[in-house]
């Protein structure tokens, strides 16, 4: 069951997720999945390969709607956009193209400016997708998704694929249009050096069938999270949750 809500906070409350195999036998993907994301935050979700992040992020998104449970979006209307790890952009439009054609009617007609100045993509308006390097497309997809004004930003994974430079480089960008235009953000990552560079607040997930581990609240204001203080964190949190490293 899904229902939209007029609240603020994204609430994902998900009682069981199963799918069917090729034999016809039920394999248990989520066991209970509940956490509420708080408005205008950012929390990332982090736990074991193929534990059901993604599995999470596509029923949130509405893509899958065969579990138990109830999820409830935030914004009186919500409006969800989502960065796949695939930038899945049209190869025969340009990035200014994919970005316009991405706005809902009420948008139509926005500058879309501001959005490429911040995200650096200003000389790439008019190239096409197959002309940009992975890094350069992550960040038009990140300009469609922050151009319809989400009350929701769903990331799976956005700076996988990636070298070190170029991901380091994408994430700040990421915070400053994030900073620039805030919304309540999901994102899934295996990296948690990524976490706590960018999070508010980190669920922690179980090994298949999905369970809550455990939430981490970060409070330090991001300018302060220097490499010192990231190590610190990064302590901190292999204790309380041995063998997230
Ligand atoms: N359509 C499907 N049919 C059958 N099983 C599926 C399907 N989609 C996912 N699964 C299984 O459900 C489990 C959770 O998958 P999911 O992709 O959500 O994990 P994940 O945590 O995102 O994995 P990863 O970190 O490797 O991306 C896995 O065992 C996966 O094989």
């Amino acid at each position: 069951m899904r229902r939209a809500g007029a609240a603020d906070i994204l609430d994902i409350a998900i009682r069981n997720k199963a799918f069917r195999g090729a034999d016809g036998g039920l394999l248990a993907a989520i066991d209970e999945v509940a956490f509420a994301v708080p408005a205008g935050s950012f929390t990332t979700l982090i736990g074991p390969s193929g534990c059901g992040k993604t599995t999470t992020l596509r029923i949130v998104l509405g893509l899958d709607t065969d579990f138990v449970g109830h999820v409830t979006l935030p914004g009186a209307t919500p409006r969800v956009a989502a960065v796949f790890q695939e930038p899945r952009l049209l190869p025969w439009r340009t990035v200014e193209e994919n970005v316009r054609l991405a706005l809902p009617p009420e948008l139509e007609g926005t500058d879309p400016t501001d959005l490429f100045a911040i995200l650096g993509l200003d000389t790439m308006r008019s190239r096409f997708p197959g002309e940009l390097s992975l890094g350069l497309a992550r960040r038009a997809a990140l300009a469609r998704a922050f151009a319809v004004e989400p009350s929701l930003i769903l990331l799976d994974e956005p700076f996988v694929s990636l070298d070190e430079m170029t991901a380091s480089r994408l994430r700040a960008l990421l915070t400053t249009v994030w900073s620039a235009r805030p919304t309540t953000a999901l994102m899934v990552t295996h990296n948690l050096r990524e976490a706590v560079e960018l999070s508010d607040r980190i669920v922690f997930l179980t090994p298949r069938p999905a369970t809550v581990r455990g939430i981490h609240e970060i409070t330090t204001p991001r300018p302060a999270r220097d490499a010192a203080w990231r190590e610190r964190e990064l302590a901190e949190l292999d204790r309380l949750f041995p063998g997230v490293l």
